[in-house]
């Protein structure tokens, strides 16, 4: 293995130096968005009504670059989905704007994949008709899909068990065929919400060298892939991603944003990368800020 080196930057360096994308409009801009929840209760004593409203989101600016695998990690509650719904299209922000490839994710777009924590598999459907479903919106003919949901179980170990249902399939297999299925249509932008949440320390190192293996495999031609990954742990983001963005709640927002300058292609030294110094390195520092930043309670925690 080479030497591994690290980089880290200031969130303001990072947006005016992501590597050979400088240049380049950012394929995802937030600009100063702010996200507010209205929290309806069911009525106090008196009998008025109890309307609260929760900041999920504060002053949050991010560019992010085409290619770019970017990681949110944060505690629970600090916007990490509501940034994906974002993008979706599925969330509207309260202030500021969100803009992908130079339109409003609320317009309709299929170049969109979104992978959830569990594999939210339609149960009746077997795990060849599961992949195939995303075809299906698309459009695409019966035996054009078939042979396209095949080719992608295989891509993640599933050879053989196409005609499977999900009772019949571990979490694991339930997550590779999710991953199938969101890889299936070869969307350009994959929203990824702790995929491998679910998974067993040793079937998600595989399952993440798997998907990495796939994505790295994209990365030159035309069709590479944006990844935005939320997870939960610090560790997963510093493997998996060229950045890591940490977030903190209460309200949400970004308290670091740091390039990942870990050597690739990675899928195959995945096992090893994480004992190396230069990865432990990295960790503890996003740890230290991380811990650091809550214990010294940043300015939203008066909300
Ligand atoms: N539709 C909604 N209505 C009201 N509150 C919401 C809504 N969606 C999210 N929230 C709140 O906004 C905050 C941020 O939620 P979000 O799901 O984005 O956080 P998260 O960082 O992804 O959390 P987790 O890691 O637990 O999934 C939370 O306090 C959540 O309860």
């Amino acid at each position: 293995m080479g030497t591994l080196t690290s980089r880290t930057e200031s969130r303001a360096d990072v947006q005016a130096a992501p590597s050979a994308a400088a240049t380049a409009s950012p394929l995802i801009s937030f600009r100063g968005v702010r996200q507010v929840f209205r929290l309806s209760g069911r009525g106090s004593e008196d009998g008025s009504s109890d309307s609260r409203e929760l900041v999920a989101l504060q002053d949050v600016n991010v560019d992010i670059h085409a290619g770019q695998f970017v990681a949110l990690v944060g505690a629970s509650g600090c916007g990490k989905t509501t940034m994906l719904n974002m993008l979706a299209g599925l969330v509207e922000p309260t202030h500021g704007e969100v803009v992908l490839d130079g339109r409003s994710p609320r317009l309709p777009n299929m170049d969109i994949g979104y992978m959830f924590a569990r594999d939210a598999l339609l149960p009746w459907r077997s795990a060849r008709r599961n992949v195939e479903l995303p075809l299906e919106t698309r459009g695409w003919g019966r035996g054009r899909r078939q042979e396209r949901a095949r080719e992608m179980l295989e891509l993640v170990g599933l050879k053989g068990r196409e005609s499977q249902y999900r009772l019949q399939l571990s979490q694991g297999m339930r997550q590779r065929v999710a991953l199938a299925r969101t890889l299936a249509s070869d969307p350009s932008l994959l929203l990824m919400d702790e995929p491998f949440a679910a998974l067993d320390a040793r079937t998600k190192l595989t399952l993440q060298a798997e998907f990495l293996r796939i994505w790295e495999h994209n990365q030159d031609g035309d069709r590479r892939k944006t990844v935005i990954f939320v997870t939960h742990d610090l560790q997963e983001a510093v493997l998996l991603a060229d950045r890591v963005i940490v977030m903190l709640p209460h309200p949400g927002r970004i308290a670091e944003d740091r390039v990942i300058d870990l050597p690739r292609p990675r899928a195959e030294i995945l096992g090893e990368l994480q004992f190396t110094e230069e990865f432990q390195n990295i960790t503890h520092g996003l740890f230290e800020r991380l811990e650091g930043a809550i214990g010294g309670r940043g300015p939203g925690t008066a909300n």
